[in-house]
């Protein structure tokens, strides 16, 4: 097994809050990691310890083998955040274009790249509307298209499906699928139970501290249990 993301012992705190506590993750080379659990679970602070746009009190965070946080190391990572971060009165092309410049990419590598992203995410056609007209699963899409720009090695997605309708959700379920088997490590969070399916690992986190990690199968052998909801249901009893 080749960890590509390591956390030892991570906790953070807002104010009096513990969001984060003692958290120990490994996560593989070229798997589909997803991180499950409730709304307030901690999902978006992890994530955001893993890029380094949040620095923990304590613990530490090695992305291929480097010490998070490191500017050097954002190239190799794409990011969704939860919010969509488009400039509205920009046509989908111009948001890619914008960062593309962003990333260094060259103009050539820039305008082959912008038309790959749009077609994998199904936007070409709306490729000159203005971005204030699309709807929330197309903005979702042009987001994670942006995040795939500079063909990174690991991507890190906070809830890209949300909004996104399931035929919709399937292909771009179909799309992380092609991803892993180039090779790219994609992270995930989600509080949906049938995406949890379709990971091949996961880490289920309730009020900031993980409860279980395994593989759906695994954990539903482990708890005797049918789906990973009971599973989580059965950790989430066991430990509280
Ligand atoms: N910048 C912040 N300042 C203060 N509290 C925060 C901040 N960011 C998050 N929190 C709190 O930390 C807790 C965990 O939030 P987080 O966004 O990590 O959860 P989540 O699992 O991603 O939830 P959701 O699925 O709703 O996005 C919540 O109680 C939230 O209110």
């Amino acid at each position: 097994m080749t960890s590509i993301i390591t956390l030892e012992k991570v906790s953070h705190s807002f104010g009096n809050e513990l969001v984060l506590s003692n958290v120990d993750l490994e996560i593989e080379q070229g798997k589909i990691y997803g991180l499950l659990g409730p709304s307030g679970s901690g999902k978006t602070t992890l994530v955001k310890t893993i890029i380094g746009a949040l620095t923990p009190n304590s613990g530490k965070i090695y992305v291929e083998n480097t010490k998070m946080p490191s500017l050097k190391k954002l190239n190799d990572i794409g990011y969704m955040a939860q919010a969509d971060a488009l400039y509205e009165e920009l046509t989908a092309k111009e948001n890619l274009d914008f960062f593309a410049k962003i990333y260094g990419m060259d103009r050539l590598n820039r305008k082959k790249r912008i038309d790959q992203v749009l077609n994998e995410v199904d936007l070409f056609e709306s490729k000159e509307k203005v971005v204030e007209n699309f709807s929330g699963g197309m903005k979702r899409r042009l987001s994670l298209a942006i995040a795939l720009l500079h063909e990174p090695r690991i991507l890190i997605l906070d809830e890209p499906t949300v909004g996104i309708d399931p035929v919709l959700r399937n292909k771009v379920w179909d799309q992380f699928n092609e991803m892993k088997r180039k090779g790219i490590t994609i992270i995930v969070t989600t509080h949906v139970m049938d995406e949890a399916e379709k990971c091949d690992q996961l880490g289920l986190l309730r009020d900031g501290r993980v409860l279980a990690s395994g593989s759906p199968t695994e954990l539903k052998d482990q708890t005797h249990t049918r789906t990973i909801e009971d599973a989580f249901l059965y950790y989430g009893g066991v430990n509280s």
